[in-house]
């Protein structure tokens, strides 16, 4: 469904924009239907710059994105449209993407002046409807009301409904999660679940390893713009191969297991310590398991 073929993105910053940050070098993965693809890496490694340009809210530098085979970088007006309405994002910090002069369910109002301006109110109300209980919202709690009055979990759940309404196949969360508190996240950790089993694709977007985890069916793991593991989520947890990956898991916090400087050392590998900017290429080390590391190529020697 979804399919990103070696994409790459370049920023162009300093003075005058000359000098250039490769944010995103060389990525590829796919997102089937009724898929969870976790996309995990810290601050800065390019995740959220891979879901704006799925979004096509930022354009890819090199490289292809297709969505149903056809490449979102040639879409136009017509057709840009009909991708929204398949695919939308849902960003991490809710009250930004509010106005807080409007009422919250503006957001809803302005999907049907877009996308259904024939409807009329008896239909319309029924759609809300339906989209707001896939969320478990009550309409009554939500409607009418200014963001102020809402709790972040209503707003990002509001803002998932909003995709709803359009009927998405994919669905780009983008650390979605991080600033709800811990009960609301499992609600909407859950809603995503859900969603899975409604057959949306959902690509999952986290700094944090254990939500990844708990949803994905497949993980990509990011390190400084480029994908460094990648495969069944089972395999890149359970059996983790390059020392980034191992790293992160390390630094998960386990009850009863004390944090020390060796389970942060990720052991002896030139391409984990300098990162030369382009390092092995991606290779199968197992069954939906790929490595971008000498250490999981028998044919070359981790130094
Ligand atoms: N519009 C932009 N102009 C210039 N540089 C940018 C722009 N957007 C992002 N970057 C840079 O690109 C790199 C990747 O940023 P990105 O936001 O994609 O990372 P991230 O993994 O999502 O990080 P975070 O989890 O902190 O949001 C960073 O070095 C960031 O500073």
């Amino acid at each position: 469904m979804l399919r990103l073929d070696g994409v790459s993105k370049t920023y162009k910053v300093g003075a005058l924009a000359r000098k250039d940050l490769h944010a995103v070098r060389d990525v590829s993965f796919e997102l089937r239907p009724g898929e969870v693809v976790s996309l995990i890496g810290e601050s800065g490694s390019g995740k959220s710059t891979i879901g704006r340009m799925i979004l096509r809210l930022t354009r890819a530098t090199s490289g292809t994105i297709t969505f149903d085979g056809t490449d979102i970088a040639t879409l136009r007006r017509g057709s840009l449209k009909e991708y929204y309405r398949a695919a939308q994002g849902v960003f991490q910090d809710p009250f930004s993407t509010f106005n807080p002069v409007f009422k919250a369910d503006r957001v809803l109002t302005m999907i049907r002046q877009v996308y259904f301006p024939g409807t009329g109110d008896v239909e319309w109300r029924g759609r809300v409807d339906d989209a707001l209980s896939a969320v478990s919202l009550n309409p009554d709690q939500v409607l009418d009301k200014y963001p102020h009055q809402l709790s972040g979990g209503q707003l990002q759940r509001l803002l998932i409904a909003r995709a709803l309404l359009l009927d998405i196949r994919l669905l780009v969360a983008d650390e979605v999660i991080s600033m709800l508190d811990a009960s609301t996240r499992i609600d909407v950790l859950n809603l995503l679940a859900d969603l899975k089993e409604r057959g949306l694709a959902v690509l999952f977007i986290t700094h944090d390893l254990s939500l990844g985890n708990y949803l994905a069916d497949r993980t990509v793991i990011l390190r400084r713009g480029s994908v460094v593991e990648c495969g069944a989520t089972s395999a890149v947890f359970g059996d983790p191969v390059h020392p980034y990956t191992r790293t992160l898991l390390a630094s998960v916090p386990r009850l009863g297991i004390r944090w020390s400087d060796e389970d942060l050392d990720p052991g002896p590998c030139r391409y984990h310590a300098v990162h030369p900017g382009g390092g092995p290429p991606l290779a199968e080390v197992g069954d939906d398991h790929l490595v971008a590391c000498f250490a999981g190529n028998d044919e070359r020697e981790c130094v």
